[in-house]
């Protein structure tokens, strides 16, 4: 049987009064994609930050490899979250951005180089994120996150932005990342991305 990575019990948020993800249950195996559906204010981004440990009023059981989620150094180093867009470092370019993850990265999946061709960032290696479109911000903040040597992936709607044919593209990087053994759990709104990488669907009810 597959390792469990991800194990949610019972999780429930308490928000001021207003109760979000109402006991939930959710185990997510090594190699595994799920993506997370649901209307807005289902409680996705919620979903993730608990993964991620930053998420405070949870109750119930949240364990990645069989420990609480962490909001240190040790966490992050098998796991990475690409969700809100980052602050980008003032004056760097898309490469320098990339190499600046790889200068700090031991073991890293990609170079910088191949990272720009994998995210279709190659014509813009020259250029500051902040003259580049949301797309592109989008591409390089993924990128960003793949590169890095991981366990796991939280991505939170990581199709904001992408043209049609770059979704179809990050659907076979994701699927290429769990083939590699790596875990995936992204709130998303589009379903063809979680078919196409062949993710299983959880579906979250609005409370
Ligand atoms: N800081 C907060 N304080 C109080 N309530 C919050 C806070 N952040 C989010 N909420 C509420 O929690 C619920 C879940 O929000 P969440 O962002 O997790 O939903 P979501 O499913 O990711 O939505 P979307 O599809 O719009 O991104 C919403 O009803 C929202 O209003």
């Amino acid at each position: 049987m597959a390792e469990c990575v991800v194990e949610v019990r019972n999780v429930a948020v308490d928000l001021g009064g207003v109760p979000i993800l109402d006991g939930l249950d959710l185990t997510v195996a090594r190699g595994e994609i799920v993506a997370v559906l649901g209307e807005n204010g289902a409680g996705k981004s919620t979903l993730l930050r608990c993964l991620a440990g930053t998420q405070p009023g949870v109750t119930g059981e949240i364990g990645l490899f069989g420990r609480p989620p962490a909001d240190d150094p040790a966490f992050w180093r098998d796991v990475v979250l690409v969700g809100d867009e980052p602050a980008w470092y003032p004056g760097l370019t898309v490469l320098e951005h990339l190499e600046m993850m790889e200068s700090v990265h031991a073991g890293t999946r990609t170079t910088p180089g191949e990272a720009l061709e994998l995210f279709g960032l190659d014509d813009r290696r020259d250029h500051v994120p902040l003259a580049m479109s949301t797309g592109q911000r989008q591409r390089l903040s993924l990128a960003m996150g793949l590169l890095r040597p991981s366990r796991v992936l939280l991505l939170d709607e990581p199709e904001r932005g992408l043209d049609a044919g770059f979704r179809v593209r990050l659907a076979s990087i994701l699927a290429d990342y769990a083939a590699d053994g790596g875990t995936v759990v992204m709130a998303t709104h589009d379903p063809g991305l979680a078919r196409n990488a062949g993710a299983r669907v959880v579906e979250l009810e609005s409370a």
